[in-house]
């Protein structure tokens, strides 16, 4: 059985914000067939705008795994994650000709930019590992968790959709968020009790913007 750590009593702590991150209402929607397109592209284009900012987050999560983990393996496994990427903004740009939206027009909406705006203060290299990597699994932890709801059984996901959810909700995405989250707590453990309130702000922080992000999604900001 999976031992129980940090992150798990975190999570437990914060339910509610959890649930809405993996569990919001535009994910729901996708699983039971009504998502309104128009929402599905706006979250298309902002999600490609994100992820072209995510990649030098999880490049600074790289160096850090090169020099302050003391495992070899923590840097494969984020190298492993910073190579999807470039597969991601593949598929992002084969959908936008799929969707008809065209990505350099995409202006980042306030939620977007937020967002973006706390993953670079956490590139600082002040910030320490364990927190670091506390913020990376959530980032992608919630993505997994929602686009594999969109898979379980009983889903009515319109078939054009099912790449979208495939891409997260596969079983290689979630093994990899499982080693990213084994990484997270085994640096927890060792953390002081300054780094442990740090991490845990930082993982509801996170679950925020991820909240957000979805609204925006829905024509919020
Ligand atoms: C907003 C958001 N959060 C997470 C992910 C998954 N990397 C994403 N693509 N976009």
């Amino acid at each position: 059985m999976e031992k129980r750590g940090m992150i798990d009593t975190w999570i437990d702590k914060h339910r509610s914000i959890y649930t809405a991150a993996t569990r919001h209402a535009f994910v729901v929607s996708i699983r039971d067939g009504s998502v309104d397109l128009s929402s599905f592209r706006t979250w298309l284009g902002q999600d490609y705008l994100f992820v072209r900012g995510f990649v030098p987050f999880v490049a600074s999560v790289l160096i850090k795994a090169c020099k302050d983990s003391g495992e070899s393996s923590d840097m494969e496994v984020v190298l492993g994650g910073l190579a999807s990427l470039n597969d991601e903004i593949e598929w992002f740009k084969k959908e936008g000709t799929k969707w008809d939206v065209d990505f350099s027009t995409v202006v980042p909406q306030n939620a977007n930019q937020e967002y973006r705006r706390f993953l670079e203060a956490l590139m600082s290299s002040e910030v320490k590992y364990p927190v670091i990597m506390t913020a990376f699994w959530a980032i992608e932890a919630v993505y997994q968790e929602s686009f594999a709801h969109c898979l379980e059984d009983g889903n009515k996901t319109p078939v054009e959709l099912t790449g979208a959810c495939h891409r997260w909700g596969n079983d290689g995405f979630k093994q990899y968020c499982l080693s990213v989250k084994n990484i997270a707590e085994r640096c927890l453990e060792n953390a002081s009790g300054e780094v442990l309130v740090e991490a845990e702000d930082v993982l509801v922080r996170v679950l925020e913007h991820e909240v957000a992000f979805w609204e925006m999604s829905r024509g919020g900001q």
